[in-house]
């Protein structure tokens, strides 16, 4: 890439400002970090990528060097800003979303994994660590029952792990990465989402080792009941009706992945913890994401029921009460 580029390239920084400004009118909350992902991302496909794997800071160094941008690489940058612009979920435009420390492919069909899920796996993490501290440098599970409890219950070095209405596979795929001696199981009732976790669980670091259904939540996994570890659940919880505020999540995230259902939205939460309750075993840990107002609500219902003990509000980090924990009574 350099001054040479001939008729119609263009001045790499003065592009992105002008793509950021545009962002910025369009009301994207973050106009200049998506301007330079997008040119990253149509940089690193052109057949001369200048950016090796430099990523973002290769790219504002030849910003400040005033490199030029070639007129095709141009051109297929700013249809991806005009749609960013019409809202269009970044991730949708690059195929990709960071979670914990995997990529994940995302598009059409599938909700986009939020940051906020990153600490609900951390709280599932750390009580995994605590209760079985060799896991994670176990070599890896299978997901064909290896390292499945036996009758017993004899103390095992493997954990349990469900992950219920699984999306992109982010929960499952960043669990069964990050405690390769975990087994892990996950459900998602929607064939397109199921589609892209497929892919998710494929992953080189994931290695295949998450066992994915396509089903429901409320009756998944009848033969892991009672011996499961640890519950994970970011389930619907959005009251219907309530459409969110950013177009990117209301006209893109998909419907089944949004609203939970009667009782505000909290339909399909406590769908989650019931059967979360039928899968663990006695001690075994429940966490679930949900929204800040339906916090309270939760912790009482929880309270209230006697298959659970120790019920635990969590603030991510903004400080908000987003998810719940407990632990099978
Ligand atoms: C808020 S999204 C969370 C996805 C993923 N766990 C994450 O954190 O990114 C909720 C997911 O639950 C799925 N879902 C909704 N109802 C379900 C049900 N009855 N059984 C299984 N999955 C369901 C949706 O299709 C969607 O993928």
């Amino acid at each position: 890439m350099t001054d040479r580029d001939g008729p119609g390239s263009e001045d790499l920084g003065a592009l992105v400002r002008r793509a950021a400004a545009l962002l910025a009118e369009a009301g994207c909350p973050s106009p200049r970090v998506d301007a330079e992902i997008l040119a990253e991302h149509v940089l690193a496909r052109s057949p001369r990528n200048p950016l090796g794997d430099g990523g973002l800071g290769r790219l504002r160094a030849l910003a400040m060097a005033g490199s030029c941008v070639p007129e095709p690489v141009v051109a297929e940058f700013w249809e991806l800003v005009s749609e960013r612009a019409r809202r269009v979920p970044l991730q949708h435009l690059t195929g990709t979303a960071h979670f914990r420390h995997l990529a994940l492919a995302v598009g059409p069909g599938v909700f986009v994994p939020r940051p906020e899920t990153e600490g609900v796996v951390q709280i599932a993490l750390d009580w995994i660590a605590e209760h079985f501290p060799h896991a994670a440098h176990l070599p890896q599970a299978a997901h064909d029952g290896a390292g499945a409890p036996s009758a017993d219950r004899a103390p095992r070095a493997r954990p349990v792990v469900v992950d219920l209405g699984t999306g992109s596979g982010a929960i499952a795929a960043s669990i069964a990465h990050e405690v390769p001696g975990a087994v892990v199981h996950a459900v998602e009732l929607s064939e397109l989402a199921h589609a892209w976790a497929s892919r998710n669980v494929a992953l080189p670091e994931v290695g295949g080792r998450v066992h994915l259904v396509l089903g429901d939540l409320r009756t998944a996994f009848p033969e892991l009941e009672g011996t499961v570890d640890v519950v994970v659940s970011n389930p619907p919880y959005i009251p219907p009706g309530m459409v969110p505020r950013e177009p990117e999540a209301a006209l893109h995230d998909p419907e089944m992945a949004l609203y939970g259902g009667a009782e505000g939205g909290l339909e399909l939460p406590l769908a989650a913890a019931a059967r979360a309750a039928r899968l663990l075993h006695r001690g075994g840990f429940f966490v679930m994401e949900h929204a800040e107002v339906q916090a309270e609500r939760i912790a009482q219902l929880l309270s209230a029921d006697p298959a659970w003990s120790r019920v635990r509000s969590h603030r991510d980090l903004n400080g908000l009460p987003r998810a719940t924990s407990a632990v099978r009574a």
